[in-house]
């Protein structure tokens, strides 16, 4: 039997499958979809078996050396699925299936020195070996290091042997359990005598007094005070059980959630679950849009929709922004769906993910709630995707494989003919105008449950607050309003654009900025740590007291917007009780949800917050939504600045008044009279998309052009422009007419961890051949000889250009 395996070398020359051959041994077992370790070349490197034959044309090929998995990992579809994947994100298929699996599944490798002529080796060396016979290359450069250059001597003349052994990060959480074992023993040892039998009947009594059955050693332990060893020796004489057992890692364990049960949906929410429901009942791929205002119980919608399929024997996966992913959205599956939900968020250590994700291949989920990678969830019987704030940007993975999870939602859906659904107040553009070209099914809800209001929107310009001579970052009715609130006991939502709003140091006499050394780009202040840190590359320098260009000491620190926002809040409204949520506040893991959930028992009267307050939250007593710098991610050199703009603001102002109480927003700025800020305020998506639409027709920008973007990046400046102009050159003598090429230019972020950044960009509605010549590129590249690490991405539908 052959198998042909595709090894985990992200290399171009070795992106195809290599033969090899299934010992007799293991015939029975390995299946495509199984990962294996196989020798390549001096190597062992861990694989997936994509497909088994009965002969090979090619000659002297090796054995598989391992089969690491018991069943297939990766399923028949997701075997399919990585190949679309990485022909359609020009990824490596390695780095496609990696993507589709835990990260606990993919190995790791480590270097051992081994022993080949003993009689060869200094005592020195020769101790080194005593303990196992090897030597790992990490202890030797953790604790040997001056012996290194030796034994790489030593390696060359054939002394020392070097082998390369896999890691599976894969383990498996295991707990010991006891159980009684032979009764008649077991009443004996309770009639013996002796202090040494103390325990031991303390244990037997315990297990006597329980329900027949095993429980946690180190439970029965607590309650007895009994030691270990007398629990092994009650073993030994066969009076109990000791069982190792795997168990899962449960990071919701102990805790309560209430039960709820499906409520009569109104009749917008009625007509808007027809067309999902349909799809479902039919079998029927579609893809459908409900796009609901906020506040307009899409969620409920979801349930219903879930309950349908796994009626129906199916399974559901859910995808949530990775921000959004809160235990109060996780709660709402599980209220409803219990223990048949599993839970996949990056927030989970390595073991939980693994332990969630294997809930999944063995089928005792049928609900996968999580972010971006949970669309790869292997079930085989998939009833429906949801994808919730489908606009979201975290949905795009910005690394190979540069995949949006919607794509592959819907493959999918094609796949299992279900339908998927994408849900948002504020759909993207592209998504959008497909629901008007009739390619995506659209269910509009326009009001919010009961009829609530939307909430109303002022816009204050704080041009006129500093003329009126307000220099505060509170305008006069924002404050008004907020003190209004804490005397009523309702609760407010203030909320920071912090997105080109980084903060930074800046000495007021020479206008020094403190840049990355290795980024062309600002470092960021962070007040609790006195530091200054580069988000590209983690370059930290400690903040200076003085100007490094001119030595003035007037170097002024731009604290974090939040905590600068805290600062003056505490001064000018003294009484107020501020919860404060940002990424320094929320780096402990479980701080989130202490947070969120303080807030949500009255603790707090403002709940002060960046992006990770604006999406989700549903407070009944949240009156009052303040946004401070509505208009600083206007200025980004993104051409989706306007829309994500819209889209945040009315993230935000949906947060109000979504239950009896009555919602009021107040947003500031300096640029107001932008239209995306004027139409999020007066809830008109309509309007935006139109508005938005003309703008991007008139630039040549999706969803009217596709945009292709290779990357390039170097440590000199002359290989990239180079490179990026040869690479040019030859895309310019083959695009069509109807093609756009931009570039070569500097990347947005010219430079980051000292390469520098050149891109070359195509705007096309139909060049069926850019895929080939992208990679024609990147291979050419990738032999040329006289340009060393030159790194090139290339991507066919480029979400962000920086
Ligand atoms: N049919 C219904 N009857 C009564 N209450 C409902 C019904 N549907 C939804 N709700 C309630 O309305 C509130 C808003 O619903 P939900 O949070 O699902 O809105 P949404 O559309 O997801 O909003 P957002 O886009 O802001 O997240 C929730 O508290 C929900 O429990
Ligand atoms: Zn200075
Ligand atoms: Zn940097």
């Amino acid at each position: 039997m052959i198998a042909a395996v595709v090894v985990d070398v992200p290399s171009g020359s070795v992106n195809k499958t290599f033969d090899y051959k299934v010992p007799p041994g293991l015939e029975n077992w390995a299946e495509p979809g199984m990962r294996v370790i196989v020798p390549f070349g001096p190597r062992k490197l861990q694989g997936f078996i994509l497909a088994v034959k009965q002969s090979s044309s090619v000659k002297g090929i090796k054995n598989i050396t391992e089969i690491l998995d018991p069943l297939p990992v990766l399923t028949p579809e997701l075997i399919d699925l990585g190949q679309w994947l990485a022909e359609n994100t020009l990824s490596f298929y390695i780095t496609a299936y990696q993507a589709m699996l835990p990260a606990a599944m993919k190995a790791t490798y480590e270097k051992f020195f081994t022993v080949l002529r003993p009689e060869m080796l200094s005592s020195e060396v020769s101790v080194l070996f005593s303990a196992s016979g090897e030597l790992s290359l990490n202890e030797v450069t953790k604790n040997h290091v001056h012996l290194l250059k030796k034994l790489q001597e030593l390696t060359k003349t054939g002394v020392l042997d070097v082998v390369y052994k896999v890691k599976d990060k894969a383990n498996k959480k295991k707990v010991k359990f006891v159980s009684l074992g032979n009764k008649t023993e077991a009443e004996e040892l309770l009639n013996q005598n002796g202090k040494r039998a103390e325990k031991q009947k303390a244990v037997i009594s315990e297990l006597l007094s329980r329900p027949p059955g095993e429980y946690s050693l180190q439970e029965i332990l607590h309650e007895t005070g009994a030691s270990l060893s007398s629990v092994q020796s009650l073993c030994k004489k066969g009076a109990v059980y000791i069982e190792e057992k795997e168990v899962y890692r449960d990071p919701y364990q102990g805790r309560n959630i209430k039960q709820t049960e499906p409520l009569p949906l109104t009749e917008n929410q009625q007509n808007a679950i027809t067309p999902v429901l349909d799809s479902i009942e039919n079998n029927e791929h579609q893809t459908i849009l409900v796009h609901g205002v906020t506040g307009s119980g899409k969620t409920e919608i979801y349930l219903q929709s879930i309950q349908s399929v796994l009626d129906k024997g199916k399974e559901a996966i859910v995808l949530v922004p990775e921000i959004s992913l809160t235990p109060q959205m996780v709660n709402r599956f599980k209220g409803r769906f219990g223990s048949s939900v599993a839970v996949l968020h990056s927030a989970l250590s390595i073991g939980e993910k693994y332990d969630e994700w294997r809930k999944i291949l063995r089928k005792e989920v049928s609900v996968v709630v999580g972010a971006r990678s949970a669309v790869f969830a292997p079930f085989e019987n998939l009833g429906i995707v949801i994808i919730d704030e489908e606009h979201e940007s975290s949905y795009k993975q910005e690394d190979h494989p540069r995949y949006h999870a919607r794509d592959v939602a819907i493959w999918r859906g094609k796949y299992h003919s279900c339908p998927i659904v994408l849900g948002s107040a504020t759909p993207a553009l592209e998504t959008y105008a497909r629901a008007q070209k009739g390619r995506y099914q659209l269910a509009e809800l326009s009001s919010r449950v009961h009829s609530n209001p939307m909430p109303e929107v002022t816009i204050v310009d704080m041009r006129d607050e500093l003329k009126k001579g307000n220099r505060s970052m509170f305008s006069n009715e924002l404050m008004e309003k907020l003190k209004a609130g804490i005397e009523k006991g309702e609760q407010s939502v203030l909320f920071l654009n912090r997105r080109g709003y980084a903060s930074f140091i800046l000495c007021r006499d020479c206008g020094y900025v403190a840049q990355c050394p290795h980024c062309d780009i600002s470092l960021t202040y962070h007040k609790r740590y006195g530091e200054l840190k580069c988000h590209y590359c983690g370059y930290k320098e400690i903040t200076p007291s003085a100007c490094p260009s001119c030595s003035s000491e007037h170097i002024r620190f731009f604290g974090t917007g939040t905590q600068k926002v805290e600062e003056e809040l505490a001064k000018v409204l003294p009484e107020a009780r501020v919860i404060r949520m940002d990424v320094d506040t929320t780096s402990k893991k479980g701080s989130h949800e202490k947070l969120l959930t303080s807030f949500g028992e009255g603790e707090a009267d403002i709940l002060l917050g960046t992006q990770m307050i604006a999406k989700g939250l549903d407070f009944p007593k949240v009156t009052l939504v303040g946004v401070l710098a509505a208009d600083t991610m206007l200025h980004l050199p993104d051409f989706r600045a306007s829309e994500k703009t819209f889209q945040l603001l009315t993230q935000v102002s949906g947060r109000a008044g979504r239950h009896e109480l009555e919602g009021k927003v107040i947003v500031q700025g300096y640029d107001v009279e932008h239209y995306s800020i004027q139409l999020a305020s007066q809830h008109d998506y309509l309007s935006f998309y139109n508005h938005e639409m003309k703008t991007r027709k008139l630039h040549q920008y999706p969803p009217f052009y596709y945009l292709g973007l290779l990357t390039f990046s170097h440590l000199e400046l002359m290989q990239v422009v180079e490179a990026s102009e040869k690479a040019a050159s030859f895309l310019s003598k083959r695009l069509s007419p109807d093609s756009l090429l931009l570039g070569p230019v500097t990347s947005p972020i010219a430079r980051v961890k000292d390469r520098y950044r050149y891109q070359v960009m195509i705007k096309y509605k139909n060049e069926p051949e850019l895929r080939n010549w992208f990679e024609e590129i990147i291979a050419h590249f990738q032999k040329d000889k006289s340009i060393k690490d030159l790194q090139i991405t290339g991507e066919l539908n480029a979400q962000t250009l920086m």
